[in-house]
């Protein structure tokens, strides 16, 4: 996904980024501001500004009832129903096309990069995939309250008895903590964080297989942004596919199933969430310097500063900042993630041994010594996982326990 800019400049937004996210499984999506994740996220809804060029697929299913995997021909896209799948790829430059719906042979499956407006408007934008937006005082009708927006999006999406409107509207109010008193407030009488429920509020409403939740959390406090974390977990354990975008590990931390590290554009870590919080931790050292970054971890800065995404290197664009960095780094692109979880890195960190496990030697390395990493968080059940980083206690949301587990 490039951006053209003025006199034929490109700006690599997002290169590259293949993952999937099952039905019932949430994804976050982390990293430092201005690597693409909002960007990421606004193509797979066709909310791109007109400069923008997008080429891969996104493909989601449209049925989500039942169970079995489909596959793009690509055994590495194969999914259980109700999931998405995307692939940005880099190299081919091609306008969204005005492509009609369905890849020949697959029915049920929308290529989201390649549909028109009218099938993104009318069966993609709240009934297939929800979003939470980034702005969200942007993003409400200013000149609507906030009861008259829920109503609306209540009855176009349920289409609820006339009767029971009002209370679906505070019930759906309800679900993101919006406080009923606040109702029939205009989005300019709102804070920040009560603008952020309101959004959060009207994504939910219908239910829709991918939910797409661009900093959901942001302007929340600490008890906020758990009860949003938490009805984020529920709308994944009840089936649904979650995208978090990120930059609250906490959060990140108590939802999600598997994080996706992004770094100029690109993935550069795919892993289970427990792993990559816990042992054997984060195996790209910009992912680990992420974690190492939170005042309850070492708090130690990462030095220096991300590329210019119209500049980018030949190499591993880390690898000005990297301390494993060798001639390698700065020459060879590293191949990205496997889907099932790896990192984009010739120097990988080393996996951090489990604390419970009886002390054993390290394994040879053969690269450069391993750096020393985070204190290592011991193993245990989602429901009695600690958050490492924050130290804030983490209790469970009671159906995530066995979510968490199995991913
Ligand atoms: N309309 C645009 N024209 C040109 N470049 C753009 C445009 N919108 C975004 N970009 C580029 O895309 C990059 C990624 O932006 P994006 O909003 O996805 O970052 P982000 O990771 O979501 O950051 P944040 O967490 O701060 O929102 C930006 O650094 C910017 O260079």
């Amino acid at each position: 996904m490039r951006f053209r800019m003025r006199r034929g400049a490109d700006v690599a937004a997002v290169t590259g980024a293949s993952f999937d996210l099952a039905a019932g499984q949430c994804l976050a999506l982390v990293g430092e501001s201005g690597c693409g994740k909002s960007v990421l996220a606004s193509a797979l809804l066709g909310l791109l500004p007109g400069n923008a060029r997008t080429t891969g697929t996104a493909t989601v299913r449209t049925t989500c009832r039942g169970g079995g995997a489909e596959t793009d021909g690509d055994p590495a896209t194969a999914r259980p129903a109700g999931s998405a799948a995307a692939r940005l790829r880099p190299g081919l430059r091609s306008h969204i096309r005005p492509s009609p719906r369905h890849a020949p042979g697959a029915p049920d499956l929308l290529d989201l990069l390649a549909a028109d407006e009218e099938t993104l408007a009318r069966r993609v934008r709240g009934r297939l995939v929800g979003l939470v937006p980034q702005s969200p005082a942007a993003h409400l009708t200013p000149v609507r309250t906030v009861r008259s927006q829920l109503e609306e999006t209540v009855r176009e999406l349920c289409a609820p008895a006339r009767q029971d409107l009002r209370a679906a509207a505070e019930a759906a109010a309800g679900r993101a903590a919006f406080p009923a008193d606040h109702l029939d407030h205009y989005p300019h009488q709102l804070s920040g964080g009560l603008a952020q429920r309101a959004a959060l509020a009207l994504a939910l409403v219908g239910d829709a297989p991918v939910l797409l939740a661009d900093e959901p959390t942001t302007g929340l406090d600490r008890d906020l942004v758990n009860r949003t974390a938490d009805e984020l977990r529920r709308h994944a354990d009840s089936g649904r596919a979650v995208l978090l975008v990120t930059h609250d590990l906490a959060a990140a931390e108590r939802t999600a199933d598997r994080v996706a590290v992004m770094y100029a554009g690109r993935i550069v870590e795919l892993s289970d969430a427990r792993d990559f919080f816990g042992t054997p931790g984060p195996r790209h050292p910009y992912a680990a310097g992420l974690l190492d970054a939170l005042p309850t971890r070492a708090f130690r800065t990462i030095p220096g500063a991300p590329p210019e995404l119209g500049s980018l290197p030949a190499g591993c664009a880390f690898a000005p900042r990297c301390h494993r960095a060798t001639a390698t780094c700065t020459t060879t692109l590293p191949a990205p993630p496997a889907p099932t979880g790896g990192a984009a890195c010739h120097h990988p960190l080393e996996p951090t041994p489990a604390t419970t496990a009886p002390a054993a030697p390290a394994p040879a390395s053969t690269t450069s010594p391993t750096p020393p990493v985070p204190a290592p968080a011991s193993v245990r059940p989602a429901s009695a996982r600690p958050a490492a980083h924050t130290g804030l206690p983490v209790p469970a949301h009671p159906d995530s326990t066995e979510a968490a587990a199995d991913a």
